[in-house]
């Protein structure tokens, strides 16, 4: 499969509370060019929204987000997760994330956790929290000595920033669920979201 990094510029972030929710959020972030959909494992409903969305939205490439234990990545991969997002690393973490058989991307903050992916044979990171840990000055500085790392910045991140991070040498796209505002998810409003999904979507070309 194509990098996570390059199947599209914004990955959306999403929390999803009710499971009835997830199929038609995904097809309206689809709609809108967003096809990469981290659903976040920090709500019960979560491996059941990612297997609705692999199973009733084919357009989408569904993956789980907020991996924090071997247990979770078997979950999410059997609920068809295509890809597994974790906002920090262990090495048990890393065995399991590798040994699934699908890509991943382990979240770091330091320079010190880039260069011990590195030696773990890991070039994709994310990097979280992106705006608290040093944003896109922190990334620069990072690409000097370590341009054979590339980043999915997460974090605070909206669309007043996220161009300056698409622009960077080592950013391959940017995390966020700016266009999935708490208030239009309650209302079911998948019109706006898919809105707000295509200004994401044609942030690259502003770059
Ligand atoms: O859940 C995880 O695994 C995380 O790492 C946190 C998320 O990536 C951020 O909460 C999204 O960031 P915002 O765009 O600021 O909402």
């Amino acid at each position: 499969m194509t990098s996570v990094l390059d199947l599209a510029p914004v990955v959306p972030v999403v929390v999803i509370d009710d499971p009835s929710d997830a199929v038609p959020l995904a097809r309206a972030l689809v709609a809108g060019g967003l096809p990469a959909i981290e659903v976040t494992l920090r709500t019960p409903a979560a491996l059941e929204a990612i297997a609705a969305v692999a199973d009733a939205v084919p357009d989408a490439v569904v993956g789980a987000g907020t991996v924090i234990t071997p247990e979770q990545v078997r979950l999410a991969v059997t609920a068809g997760a295509r890809f597994l997002v974790s906002p920090g690393w262990t090495d048990l973490l890393l065995e399991a994330m590798r040994a699934s058989g699908v890509p991943y991307l382990p979240g770091v903050s330091t320079t010190s956790e880039v260069v011990a992916l590195l030696e773990r044979g890991v070039r994709e990171m994310k990097f979280f929290p992106a705006e608290a840990a040093g944003g896109t000055a922190y990334l620069k500085s990072l690409n000097g000595p370590l341009p054979q790392a590339r980043f999915c910045p997460t974090g605070g991140i909206g669309p007043a920033t996220a161009p300056d991070y698409l622009a960077l040498p080592n950013v391959g796209c940017v995390g966020g669920s700016w266009m999935l505002p708490a208030d239009a998810v309650a209302a079911r409003d998948w019109g706006r979201v898919e809105a707000l999904a295509r200004e994401a979507a044609g942030l690259r070309a502003q770059v």
